[in-house]
């Protein structure tokens, strides 16, 4: 079974482990910067991005997760999570992480409307996925490798780049779990080409 870790610093954490769980990959609860080593992908939870960069800083994972990205590892991003994984961050100096080649906007559908869920058509994943937004960024541009999965009202919402996965919305938070499910088979294909490097 793959190994996939849950970022446990702050966020919405055991609603992924359920979902990593529930599509039969083991699920590790990931606080420590060891820990990094033996996951074969990491799910960012959503949260609140600046909370969760300072605790990154402060536990001195930062490196870590560079290098788990710099090796191909998969990282699912969900909300805060794609923020994180972002190389630029609208009205931000310097990113995160900042591995994917993708701008987001943070809180960028209204202040009014702080959360609201809607049907949305993902592409190569299905019909009618139940989404839901809170105070969530969109992708305001991405780069040419990066495929762009899911738009709502014009935005970019669910995008991929190789091996790097980035949401709007709280997947984690229905009970639907079909891009957990993609994103456990983007993980297990990478785990397959690693083993079948010399
Ligand atoms: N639900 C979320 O993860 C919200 C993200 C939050 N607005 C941020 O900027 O980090």
């Amino acid at each position: 079974m793959v190994k996939i870790g849950v970022l446990a610093l702050q966020g919405a954490i055991r609603e992924h482990v359920g979902a990593i769980e529930a599509v039969g990959a083991d699920a590790i609860i990931v606080k420590r910067v060891e820990q990094l080593e033996e996951l074969d992908g990491l799910v960012l939870p959503g949260g609140e991005s600046t909370t969760m960069r300072r605790l990154i800083d402060r536990y001195g994972m930062m490196e870590a997760l560079r290098e788990f990205a710099a090796v191909g590892k998969p990282m699912f991003g969900t909300c805060a999570g794609l923020i994180l994984l972002a190389r630029e961050v609208i009205d931000q100096a310097t990113p995160h992480i900042g591995v994917m080649n993708v701008v987001v906007e943070r809180n960028s559908f209204g202040r009014q409307v702080d959360s609201f869920e809607m049907a949305l058509s993902l592409k190569n994943i299905g019909e009618n996925f139940p989404a839901v937004f809170i105070r969530a960024p969109h992708i305001v541009a991405a780069g040419p490798n990066v495929e762009v999965l899911a738009e709502h009202e014009g935005r970019i919402v669910l995008a991929r780049e190789g091996p790097f996965l980035g949401c709007s919305f709280h997947p984690e938070l229905t009970d639907d779990t079909r891009i957990m499910a993609y994103f456990v088979k983007m993980v297990r294909q990478s785990v397959l080409t690693t083993l079948a490097k010399p």
